[in-house]
């Protein structure tokens, strides 16, 4: 075994031993460390600095107690949490998630990832991420807020423009981030780079809404394209219906592409004249309905409950948008046996290990979630900008940004994967990638 594989194996063995139960951490973190290997053998100087232990210790990870009140007078009591996992390179940024599936090796791992995604954009911005078990669904607007503001009660503590920039995640949009922010500004005044992905009026940015489904096109495109391949014409199954998967399918179809389904956690919608993304986002966004209702309102469309990834049907791209671990190892088999030949991850970590290496296997071209979504982060770090300089960017001037980081993201990853002989595996180049700055970043600050 080589010295950087055994010294990457240790790490690991730590992990397992301090944190058995965290098995979402361990899923992301040991795929990150495995793709490793050669930048270490070429950098002996990360092993003797212990580079590895450090960066898969958060520098803070914040638990605490989110009490409030339900519309029919009962009190209630939940968990939250702020992980802030590494500085090195800019302040704490990433989203917040409320879901009851919410755990603190979920809130890791999403933290974890979050640092070598932030580090892709080319954008000073460091790793973080937060949220609680709440479940928002079927709550009140008066509950949510109520639940935002005592969450941010405590949050507030941690958070500020130039120390960790929190935003939005599965079950916080919109309607979250102004109760948010609301409750910060009560507190501490008006700050307005303390939250991204704020309402237009109050310092948001144009194109953040849009920007992770519409990022994960371009660098889709960028990846289609350096196969000498195009989109134009291609069927594409897309997972999801909510903000990911929603600018995905608007922005797809404008690139002359079909998609075929989206689903939420209940089940999915098929229809092959084409999905009608205003009609997701009307009932989605607006109505925070339920996807089968697609199906009452569009005469092509079918719903069926389940897994959209155990649904047959031919063809050409998957672009996975609603949850960790949605696809397992048959189900990629399923994906290959269907026909697609391209893989990108719209959502975090939607793909396990086994679904992975069957891609792998099946000759899938993958674009990992790091790499593919990380247009919504980079549209929050330009928020940030514009709010530091107290300026608002045309939507034109947003978007072209966001498709020139995205380019460059996937051209980072497609260079490492050259260097190191990788063989076509963009997972390990962004890793690799993204790994290579905050490294420099760490060790140039020493033991901290
Ligand atoms: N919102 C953002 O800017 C970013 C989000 N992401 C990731 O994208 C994914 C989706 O996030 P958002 O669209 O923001 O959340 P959202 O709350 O707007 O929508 C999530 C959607 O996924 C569906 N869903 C949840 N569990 C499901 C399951 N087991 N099967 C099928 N559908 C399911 C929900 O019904 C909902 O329609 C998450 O993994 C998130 O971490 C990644 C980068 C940025
Ligand atoms: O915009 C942000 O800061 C958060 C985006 C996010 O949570 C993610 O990239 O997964």
């Amino acid at each position: 075994m080589s010295n950087a594989k055994s010294y990457i194996q240790s790490v690991e063995d730590d992990i397992q031993r301090r944190d058995p139960d965290q098995v979402e951490f361990q899923e992301a973190v040991f795929t990150v460390l495995d793709s490793l290997e050669p930048v270490l053998e070429q950098h002996p100087e990360y092993i003797k600095a212990n580079l590895l232990a450090q960066l898969v210790e958060p520098e803070r990870a914040i638990q605490f107690r989110v009490p409030w009140q339900s519309d029919d007078g009962q009190f209630h009591v939940n968990r939250g949490w702020r992980v802030q996992f590494n500085s090195a390179i800019g302040p704490y940024k990433g989203g917040l998630r409320l879901h009851p599936s919410v755990t603190l090796s979920v809130v890791k791992f999403l933290g974890f990832e979050q640092i070598l995604k932030n580090s892709l954009t080319g954008l000073p911005i460091g790793g973080a991420k937060g949220g609680s078990d709440f479940d928002p669904k079927g709550k009140s607007d008066s509950e949510v807020m109520r639940f935002c503001q005592s969450f941010m009660t405590e949050l507030q503590r941690h958070i500020g423009p130039d120390l960790d920039v929190p935003a939005g995640d599965i079950g916080v949009s919109g309607r979250e981030i102004g109760y948010l922010f609301g409750a910060y500004k009560r507190l501490n005044g008006y700050q307005n780079g303390v939250l991204t992905g704020k309402g237009l009026t109050f310092g948001g940015s144009l194109a953040r809404t849009e920007a992770t489904g519409f990022g994960l096109l371009y660098y889709t495109n960028a990846l289609v394209k350096a196969q000498g391949d195009t989109l134009t014409g291609k069927k594409i199954k897309v997972s999801g219906a909510g903000n990911v998967a929603t600018y995905a399918i608007q922005k797809a179809t404008e690139l002359g592409a079909k998609v075929i389904t989206c689903s939420d956690s209940d089940g999915y919608v098929y229809d092959p004249s084409g999905i009608n993304y205003k009609i997701v986002q009307q009932i989605k966004e607006v109505e925070r309905g339920r996807i089968k209702e697609y199906a009452d309102r569009v005469a092509t469309a079918q719903y069926h409950e389940g897994s959209v990834w155990d649904f047959d049907v031919d063809y050409d791209l998957a672009l996975p948008c609603a949850t960790q671990n949605e696809i397992n190892q048959q189900q990629a088999g399923l994906i290959a046996k269907d026909g697609a030949k391209y893989l990108c991850e719209g959502a975090n970590m939607p793909s396990d290990p086994q679904a992975i290496a069957t891609y792998r296997k099946n000759g899938i071209v993958f674009g990992p979630a790091k790499a593919a979504n990380a247009g919504g982060v980079a549209v929050s770090a330009l928020e940030m900008s514009q709010n530091s300089e107290r300026l608002s960017w045309s939507f034109e001037t947003v978007d072209n940004r966001l498709h020139d980081i995205m380019e460059d993201i996937f051209e980072k990853s497609e260079a490492a994967d050259k260097k190191y002989h990788l063989d076509k595996n963009y997972q390990a180049g962004a890793n690799i990638a993204g790994f290579e700055k905050v490294a420099e970043a760490m060790l140039a600050q020493g033991l901290v």
